[in-house]
């Protein structure tokens, strides 16, 4: 287990990455502080800006402004620093014309803290032929071996940009299986990009939510589905919920609306109905405030318009 007062896995201030002079930045003003020994899922829109977030984490690229911390010191800071990151790319990468133990050496050579014994045993837990050349891997295997590599080098944090998202639905099941128990065995911290919402619950205990180059939540992922709550209702008296409540999406059906709503306090004596909300049911609302334009100053009833003159 992370020690106690260890440094947060990211901390961003500020951070902001533009590609090119002209356009949107990709990333804009990004703040956020994730506690290390977590398994974080970070969910959004294509476009949202999730692969360049973990990309400036990796060292790959470097923001326009802001600041980012990986571990308590800057991306890919030394040769130390690295050796303490895995991370797994989108489409999962290997070399083709190298066979599976000739990625495991060159592992071993790479990374001083390697560790030859999991590597192995790993590739014979998931049913790799050692001799066998990585381009002619499927999907799966590939995935796999990637994996493989990333916790052989004993990391105390494992980055994957959406790792699973070729893989079949038993595929899938076995990788983030393997995944948890690299988690647990390394005592590391996993931060794991995805599309596939059940992916992330099944594994993730704390989530970000990227759209727009923005997050625009952050938690514990009980602590979330603590604090928002669905409201049923009447469609009059939005407005008037107690103070603290914030309406994230307004539905309405006939004379009643759906909200989803974060709630520091209780709802308020409105003859509502309130319902636990799904992680689903969350993030759309976010995904929707967010592609919208609700949450920037706009009431309840003018974002609801929007939300429903748009579909
Ligand atoms: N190398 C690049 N050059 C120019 N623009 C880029 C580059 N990489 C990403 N972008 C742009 O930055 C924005 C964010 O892209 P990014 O790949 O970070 O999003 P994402 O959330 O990972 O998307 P997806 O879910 O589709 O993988 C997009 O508008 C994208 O077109």
């Amino acid at each position: 287990m992370p020690h106690a007062d260890a440094p947060p896995v990211f901390h961003a201030e500020g951070l902001t990455k533009k590609y090119g002079r002209r356009g949107k930045p990709a990333l804009d003003d990004v703040n956020l502080t994730i506690p290390s020994g977590r398994v974080i899922g970070l969910v959004g829109p294509n476009g949202a800006g999730k692969s360049t977030l973990l990309h400036l984490a990796c060292g790959l690229i470097e923001p326009t402004a802001g600041s980012l911390t990986v571990l308590g010191s800057p991306p890919a800071a030394n040769a130390t620093h690295l050796a303490r990151v895995g991370f797994v790319a989108q489409n999962t990468p290997v070399y083709g014309s190298f066979s599976v133990a000739e990625h495991l050496k060159f592992g071993a050579k790479m990374n001083p803290a390697w560790d030859p014994a999991l590597a192995e045993r790993r590739i014979r837990q998931v049913g790799l032929n050692p001799g066998q050349k990585a381009g002619q891997l499927s999907g799966g295997q590939r995935a796999q071996l990637a994996l493989t590599i990333a916790a052989a080098k004993r990391p105390e944090l494992l980055i994957f940009d959406e790792p699973a998202a070729a893989l079949d639905p038993l595929a899938r099941k076995g990788f983030l299986r393997n995944l948890m128990e690299f988690v647990v065995e390394l005592g590391a911290s996993a931060v794991l990009s995805s599309h596939l919402l059940d992916d992330i619950e099944q594994v993730c205990d704390y989530l970000i939510v990227l759209c727009e180059s923005r997050v625009q939540v952050a938690g514990d992922v009980r602590d979330l589905l603590a604090r928002h709550a669905r409201l049923v209702g009447p469609r009059e008296g939005l407005d008037r919920l107690a103070p603290g409540v914030e309406v994230i999406r307004t539905e309405h059906r006939g004379h009643y609306s759906h909200s989803i709503v974060r709630t520091g306090a209780a709802p308020g004596p409105l003859p509502y109905v309130a319902e636990r909300v799904s992680l689903e049911e969350l993030v759309l609302a976010y995904m929707t405030r967010a592609a919208t334009g609700y949450g920037s100053g706009m009431g309840a009833e003018a974002a609801t318009d929007v939300w429903e003159a748009r579909r």
